[in-house]
């Protein structure tokens, strides 16, 4: 035991808002970022009648080409969000809910604030309760839109209600005079029309199909670095209105609305939703911190907001664009300093990137027990055992405050998700895809791309044989929470132990559920193959039934 330990119980740290700018900075920030990325009142528009913007994850107005190009095609703009009650439902295996209590609460952030945001351009945000393959054909016939314009999503649900939008549409006869370019008398159809907008590459510029997407991430990296480039934002009008006239705008519904009850988050890190929160914070991580020239550094960490940069959760939710972050980093880089840091920030991104094109490629296979390239393993589905996971009591301190930091905050830093899922997967030999569901309902950040293409990853399942790490939790503890202040700060009972006990399993806390694969002198990134062995299947969950997504 280190005699330089202290036992002195540490009081707790406060909850820390990212952004951490308060919400009048965080607007003039956002006002003036929206400012300097808008085109001059002088922009064409050559367009008649009405288009439609259906929103999806896509909740910001800079760079939003599906925003641009219904305003250029168009009189009159009808900005639309549909709450489609499928994500209100449950996840496809295991039955846990699609979306908890604090995406959506943040989901209603976005919402509030692209309204806010949409109203400062003259327009407003049509918000409809249903299904959106029943909402925009009505919408469109109602106020002849001859164009519903929307971002395009690459995995199976999403396409599935695509395809049923698209069908929906093709019912609605309008008169030729809403539509360009139509012969007089003629009838109609509004189309619908999807552009790509998640990635910071695009996916027409790639060097290959994504059908032949390479299957190691370096080699796609090298590629799209050397032989693409990223597009400048596009530049929306200062004012996009009026929009047509509408009787009900509906309102920003409430958590109850979706039959949730709201968790207040009471330590670790509050997230606020919204475009306005997310300028905030990327002017806060580039500029007022001066945080991205150290982020190489500082990436591993776990604790507290300024680690990494928390840009994920609205990556995720399109409150903020990819190619909006680059272009920063570019500036950043030619006014103050360009390193390996500032390089790093984008070589993530280009992770996310792939994780998307990657959806594309795989398909379904992506939800699928044996991945993308079908591996056989057996795993088992004890759900006490799971549930010690993720409750957050299965003894091991670092699994248990990663655990309970996921449930209270809806974040987990990504070191911590690597080694939850190698715990779970590895030491426990559970069906990964109970993790990647749990997830699913959890993470503030939740993109089916880059959950289930991490998951794969972390179980030994996905498209790179290559990437099938054992994380071994003592090497992990010693190297990333030597002095225990991670455990502590989510497991105040560890408090009054000295620092170097913290992170031991049985040390003033419960007996581990289940012994390490490897012991306690497990190296790290150990490539052991996957899983452990496994201990008969018994789950009550839900059977597969048939393609996932
Ligand atoms: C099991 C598991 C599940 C995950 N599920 C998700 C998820 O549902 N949604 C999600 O956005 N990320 C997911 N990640 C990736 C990563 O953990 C988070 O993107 C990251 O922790 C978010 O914090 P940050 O914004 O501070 O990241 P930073 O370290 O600051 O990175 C900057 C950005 O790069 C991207 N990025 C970084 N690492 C990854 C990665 N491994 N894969 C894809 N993109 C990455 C993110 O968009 C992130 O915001 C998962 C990782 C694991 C191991």
């Amino acid at each position: 035991m280190s005699s330089s330990s202290s036992s002195k119980p540490e009081s707790p740290a406060p909850v820390s808002q990212v952004p951490g700018l308060d919400p009048v900075e965080m607007e003039r920030v956002a006002g003036q970022t929206l400012q300097r990325y808008s085109a001059s009142s002088s922009a064409k528009r050559n367009g008649r009648g009405v288009a439609v913007v259906w929103f999806r994850n896509d909740l910001r107005v800079l760079d939003n080409e599906a925003l641009y190009k219904a305003w250029v095609s168009s009189q009159e703009v009808l900005a639309v969000y549909c709450v489609d009650p499928r994500i209100f439902g449950s996840t496809h295996y295991f039955g846990f809910p699609k979306t908890g209590a604090l995406r959506a609460q943040f989901l209603i952030e976005c919402l509030a604030d692209l309204k806010k945001n949409l109203m400062k351009r003259g327009l407003n945000l049509l918000i409809q309760h249903g299904k959106p393959e029943e909402i925009l054909p009505d919408l469109a016939k109602a106020f002849g839109a001859h164009t519903v314009y929307a971002q395009k999503e690459t995995c199976s649900e999403e396409l599935n209600v695509e395809r049923l939008v698209s069908k929906g549409l093709q019912r609605v006869a309008l008169p030729s005079s809403s539509v360009q370019s139509s012969k007089p008398g003629s009838v109609n159809n509004p189309k619908l029309q999807l552009i790509w907008g998640t990635t910071m590459y695009h996916i027409d510029d790639l060097p290959f199909d994504t059908s032949s997407l390479p299957d190691m991430y370096t080699q796609f990296r090298k590629s799209v670095e050397a032989k693409c480039t990223v597009h400048g934002c596009i530049k929306i009008p200062a004012s996009l209105g009026p929009p047509p006239s509408v009787e009900d705008w509906g309102c920003v519904p409430s958590l109850d609305q979706f039959g949730l009850q709201s968790s207040i988050v009471s330590k670790g890190m509050k997230f606020v939703g919204g475009e306005s929160a997310a300028l905030g914070r990327v002017h806060e991580y580039f500029w007022k911190k001066d945080l991205v020239k150290i982020y190489k550094h500082t990436r591993n960490g776990m604790l507290g907001p300024d680690y990494s940069t928390k840009f994920s959760p609205w990556l995720a939710s399109g409150s903020l664009s990819p190619r909006f972050i680059y272009e920063e980093v570019k500036r950043y880089e030619k006014e103050r300093e360009a390193n390996d840091s500032t390089y790093w920030v984008l070589f993530e991104l280009i992770w996310r990137d792939y994780f998307r094109f990657l959806s594309a490629k795989c398909g379904n296979s992506l939800f699928h027990l044996g991945g993308p390239r079908k591996v056989e393993h057996r795993w088992i589905q004890e759900r006490t055992l799971f549930e010690s996971w993720r409750d957050g009591h299965t003894g091991y301190p670092l699994i248990d405050a990663n655990m309970k930091e996921l449930s209270t905050t809806g974040f987990m830093s990504n070191r911590g998700r690597q080694i939850v899922c190698s715990f779970l997967v590895r030491d426990m030999g559970i069906d990964w895809r109970m993790g990647a569901e749990w997830f699913e309902t959890c993470l503030l950040d939740y993109d089916p791309c880059s959950n289930y293409g991490n998951w794969t990853y972390g179980a030994g399942v996905g498209n790179d044989p290559r990437e099938d790490r054992y994380f071994s939790i003592p090497k992990q503890a010693q190297n990333y929470d030597p002095d225990g202040e991670y455990v502590a700060y989510w497991l105040p009972q560890l408090r009054s132990l000295p620092k170097d006990r913290r992170n031991f399993p049985g040390m003033a806390y419960i007996k581990p559920v289940v012994p390490l694969k490897f012991g306690n002198a497990g190296s790290r990134h150990q490539n052991q193959g996957r899983g452990s062995a496994a201990r008969g299947a018994n789950f009550g969950g839900r059977q597969p039934r048939g393609q996932r997504r």
